[in-house]
């Protein structure tokens, strides 16, 4: 029997296993190394994205900031205030309302020299709206911002400009030259817009893009540079990176926040493709080894089994049907197999006639003839029956053969043979060739008596055959002489029985030769 671990079946299991085992590792080196990188590149991407939409949104506002500046910096009102010629240009155009509306922190008229001529707009902290020719008293907190945004005078004015400024507050401004309406000079000076980029101006950025936005200024340690990414939250991921707008770095962080709902979605998707793709392969696995055990493993065993049982049980055991209908290569085996097993048998019986036939006369052997002559002496011992046997010997055989020569003798046995079958056509009767020129006839169930006439009988028989005998001293034809005896319950031994024939055949021969002699054993 196959030991367990060597089994076909704990082979495939093992082999099978590791092939499960090595496709899994193989998946989730696949999710690890290939699709996750490829996911946190899209989540970055997206980050990137985000940023550059806010951005643009943010541009938006400082070009609408410019438009507006620019007109009120070409207007024929505006330069004739700066020439001191329109009296009630500030109280007639600024107003609380106006900047609210407007979403202006502070209007800063400069002269050419570079000083203040007028400014309005409303404190951040107080919230008050203030008007004057200068940067003092209610004006004052106007004074930092206009430092702030001073160095973008220049000096030859032709275009606007607009800047982001991180100091004192994150703020953007808007600079157009004082011109007349028709852009005729020379200029009066500088008109500058100033937004700040507060609370609610991100409130309303956020309403904007969506996305909630923070602007703040990088601090002096803050080196990052590039897209940050803080993905320390599992539902929310926090983007930045410095502000630029038209290539021009500002000294503010841009700061927002996106949902990682997407790359959740795409990590779920990944990890639950990952197990079914495990578990398919464990129920394709499965099945295979269901189908191998069904196809193959079964039936090898079911044929290991009956070999071991030829061996060990029976020779006669039949091949399994199932096996032997089968059209697979396991019924081409098991046909070549039978077919093997069938040859074999052929030839074994073939073997057991060779050794049980006299191959010259195809008579029964001396082996053959002691087998049969025991087993009817045990049948008489049971039965309490009789047996009988004769001893026969050809007479002047050695005058015969070297009269007429070896291949003749041997004519003559097979024509003597051939004779002794048709005198004995019972087949309890045997009839053997015992020895060179001896034969010995088995009659189980009858005593010598009654195998007398028998004997006699075949005594005319091959006197009948008249085979020339030029050789012999008394008659010219082949003869022959019997040597009878018998057993009356078997009690005695086989081979005193034949010893007994023998003595009966040593008298027939004593007598004269061609003859009967019988000698009776005393039970
Ligand atoms: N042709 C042939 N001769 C055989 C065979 N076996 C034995 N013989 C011969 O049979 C002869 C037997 O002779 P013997 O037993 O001496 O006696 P016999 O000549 O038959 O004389 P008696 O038996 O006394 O009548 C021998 O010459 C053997 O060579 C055989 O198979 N073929």
């Amino acid at each position: 029997m196959t030991s367990l671990p060597s089994s076909l079946r704990t082979r495939f299991l093992v082999a099978l296993s590791a092939l499960l085992l090595t496709a899994t590792l193989a998946l989730i080196l696949i999710g690890r190394l290939v699709i996750y990188p490829a996911l946190l590149a899209e989540e970055r991407e997206q980050a990137a994205n985000e940023l550059d939409k806010i951005e643009r949104t943010i541009l938006h506002d400082q070009r609408a900031l410019l438009a507006q500046v620019t007109d009120w910096a070409t207007w024929d009102d505006t330069y004739a205030f700066m020439q001191g010629e329109h009296a009630g240009y500030a109280a007639s155009n600024f107003s609380q309302a106006m900047f609210e509306d407007m979403d202006y922190q502070l209007m800063l008229f400069f002269t050419p020299e570079g000083g203040i001529h007028w400014n309005a707009g409303i404190d951040p902290e107080s919230g008050r709206y203030a008007s004057c020719g200068h940067l003092t008293g209610a004006c004052e907190w106007a004074s930092p911002l206009a430092d702030s945004v001073k160095p973008l005078l220049d000096p030859q004015p032709k275009t606007g400009v607009t800047h982001i400024f991180a100091e004192p507050t994150p703020m953007l401004a808007a600079l157009y030259p004082i011109l007349r309406t028709d852009e005729s000079g020379p200029s009066m000076g500088w008109l500058i817009h100033v937004r700040l980029l507060d609370d609610r101006w991100l409130e309303a950025l956020e309403a904007r893009t969506g996305r909630p936005v923070d602007v703040m200024p990088i601090a002096d340690g803050d080196t990052r540079q590039g897209l940050q990414l803080d993905r320390s939250d599992g539902d929310r991921m926090t983007i930045s990176r410095p502000l630029s707008l038209q290539g021009e770095r500002a000294p503010l962080r841009l700061q927002s926040q996106i949902p990682r709902d997407s790359f959740r979605t795409s990590l779920t998707t990944l990890r639950y493709g990952l197990l079914w793709t495990a578990g398919l392969l464990l129920v394709v696995i499965a099945l295979v080894l269901v189908l191998l055990e069904r196809m193959v493993l079964r039936p090898l065993r079911r044929f290991a089994h009956f070999t071991q049982q030829l061996q060990h049980d029976d020779e006669s055991h039949p091949f399994p049907v199932e096996l032997l209908m089968r059209r697979d290569e396991i019924g081409t085996l098991a046909r070549e197999f039978q077919a093997l097993r069938e040859h074999q048998r052929q030839q074994q019986a073939l073997l057991v006639e060779i050794s049980q036939r006299d191959p010259l006369t195809g008579l029964a052997n001396r082996r053959l003839f002691d087998e049969r002559l025991q087993r009817a002496y045990d049948q008489a011992r049971i039965h309490g029956k009789p047996v009988a046997a004769m001893m026969i010997d050809v007479d002047y055989f050695k005058p015969y053969n070297d009269h007429y020569g070896h291949q003749q003798g041997d004519d003559c046995l097979n024509r003597l043979a051939e004779c002794m079958s048709q005198c004995f056509s019972d087949p309890d009767v045997i009839v053997a060739r015992t020895g060179g020129e001896e034969f010995s006839i088995l009659l189980p169930g009858l005593t010598a008596a009654d195998a007398s006439h028998h004997a006699e009988t075949l005594r005319t028989a091959v006197e009948s055959l008249a085979l020339p005998h030029a050789a012999a001293p008394v008659r010219d034809i082949v003869t022959i002489s019997i040597g009878l005896a018998d057993s009356m319950t078997g009690n005695d031994s086989p081979h005193e029985l034949m010893r007994q024939a023998d003595m009966a055949l040593y008298h027939a021969k004593q007598a004269g030769r061609n003859r009967v002699s019988k000698e009776i054993m005393t039970p």
